[in-house]
């Protein structure tokens, strides 16, 4: 079993977001700090990219941070071989498909071995696209995450779940990353469909942001991703992030066990 889906196998597992390099390094550094100590069970990390499509933008300003701070591919390698020095946690790249593509695949995915980042969800590259990356992905033991969302029809998802590793995203809401108040009903019925074709642990992330959404969606899924939530404290309280950082994920994620 994946070092990913591990962590799926006590209880629901929380998964927090953070941009790397938001609004510095040394930030990030004590955000995934907060992460671990509040309870996360993977965190999956952002690479600020210049055209984030799928990102609100709450995530579009967290990523803007990072870059007026200077933040490339090698400083955010960087950020993750500090953060080693105090936590083994789980971790996952949240990452546009450009960034891999112009590192070199093969060198991208051993630098993300060599720390310990053993996932990639990839919003812009569909399964049906990702043959150019697999074959690192898996010479170096990466879990590609797969995304499955409200529209993607029962063949799909049986499709994309016999090849799915890691977990499976599950985007709970068309559009955009953002906090939401609302949920499809028909999401009960997509967590259903998708545990009756795989054992691959499905987490849902998108719009979700408070502990009683938080509980709602582990009741239904093995997992539950934060992200805008976060990022909105990171950009409201700057240096003093850490300690609100690691008050709220605590909540969430004691909502979410
Ligand atoms: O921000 P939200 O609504 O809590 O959603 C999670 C999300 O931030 C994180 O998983 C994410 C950030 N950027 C993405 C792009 C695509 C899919 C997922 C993401």
């Amino acid at each position: 079993m994946s070092k990913i889906s591990a962590a799926f196998a006590d209880h629901k597992a929380f998964i927090p977001f953070i941009v790397s390099g938001d609004p510095t390094p040394e930030a990030t550094l004590q955000n995934i700090k907060a992460l671990a100590d509040g309870g996360a069970d993977i965190i999956e990390l952002g690479i600020p990219f210049s055209d984030p499509v799928a990102d609100g933008p709450v995530i579009q300003k967290g990523d803007l941070r990072a870059f007026a701070d200077g933040i490339s591919v090698a400083g955010v390698f960087d950020i993750v071989a500090k953060a080693r020095e105090f936590t083994d946690i789980p971790m996952a790249f949240l990452t546009y498909a450009n960034i891999p593509f112009q590192y070199g695949y093969d060198a991208f995915c051993k630098r993300c071995a060599e720390l310990g980042v053993t996932g990639l969800v990839i919003p812009d590259l569909p399964y049906e696209e990702q043959g150019e990356i697999r074959p690192s992905a898996e010479k170096y033991g990466i879990d590609i995450i797969e995304l499955i969302t409200l529209t993607s029809g029962k063949d799909r998802v049986k499709q994309i779940a016999s090849v799915a590793q890691g977990f499976i995203y599950v985007v709970s809401s068309e559009g955009v990353t953002g906090t939401r108040d609302e949920f499809d009903s028909r999401l009960t019925q997509l967590l259903s469909d998708i545990h009756a074709v795989t054992d691959v642990p499905a987490a849902i992330g998108f719009g979700i942001h408070t502990p009683d959404q938080a509980q709602a969606m582990a009741k239904i899924a093995d997992g539950v991703i934060v992200g805008s939530g976060i990022v909105q404290i990171v950009g409201d309280k700057g240096t003093d992030a850490p300690a609100a950082v690691e008050q709220y994920v605590s909540e969430l994620a004691a909502a979410t066990h």
